[in-house]
């Protein structure tokens, strides 16, 4: 039986997938909504370049904070739209719990996923998009890729490694990391929903 850190509750059978750092979770008194959304099409993944607030100069998904009166699929939507300017059929895939110290709340994050969208992608006032290759991509999506760079980890959240291979996969998972001031991962924990084992008979 697998001890969950706490914040993040499930109900059912996970997968450790990670785990490493510090040996304490840093405390929190409450927690706050936030939402994540990437589009992945042909081999490729849509990111945008943060251009200010939190996270500013990092590459990562649409999202932000679900407003009063939103559900977290409504607010993902929203900041969709708001920050690259496009719709799309959007999937829930994953629950990310993050906590940083100076920060008077953890971050609740809901994560989705398209291989669709509708519109015109734009920059906006908060994002620029960039669609980078995602590593091992089938053949006939090469093309496509071929004037890409691959996913830019080093410019972005240092958690994100560990899930992100499981939101390509169209895993299911949930996890937490905790920060230091300056930015630094401290600790963390990922899991994944099993996969159905195929049916041999
Ligand atoms: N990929 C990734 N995203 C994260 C991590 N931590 C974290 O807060 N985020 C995301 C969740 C939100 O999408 C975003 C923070 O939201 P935000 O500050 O942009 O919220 P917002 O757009 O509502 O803010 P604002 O326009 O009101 O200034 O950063 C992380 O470790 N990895």
């Amino acid at each position: 039986m697998l001890t969950l850190p706490p914040g993040i509750i499930f109900d059912g059978t996970l997968e450790e997938v990670a785990n490493g750092g510090e040996n304490v979770w840093l405390p929190y008194d409450r927690k706050k909504l936030y939402t994540n959304a990437f589009i992945i099409r042909n081999g490729k993944l849509l990111l945008g370049y943060k251009k200010r607030g939190f996270g500013k100069g990092l590459y990562n998904g649409f999202g932000g904070k679900v407003d009063p009166g939103e559900t977290p699929a409504q607010a993902a939507l929203r900041e969709l739209k708001e920050e690259s300017g496009i719709t799309a059929p959007l999937e829930h895939c994953g629950v990310l719990f993050f906590v940083v110290p100076d920060i008077d709340h953890a971050f609740h994050i809901d994560i989705f996923r398209a291989e669709e969208y509708d519109g015109t992608i734009i920059e906006t006032e908060e994002m620029r998009p960039q669609w980078f290759a995602l590593p091992n991509a089938d053949a006939p999506t090469q093309d496509e890729q071929k004037d890409l760079q691959p996913i830019p980890f080093d410019h972005m959240w240092k958690d994100d490694v560990y899930w992100m291979p499981l939101l390509l996969a169209s895993r299911h998972f949930l996890g937490r990391a905790d920060f230091d001031t300056e930015g630094n991962l401290k600790k963390w924990w990922f899991g994944a929903v099993p996969q159905t084992p195929v049916d041999s008979r």
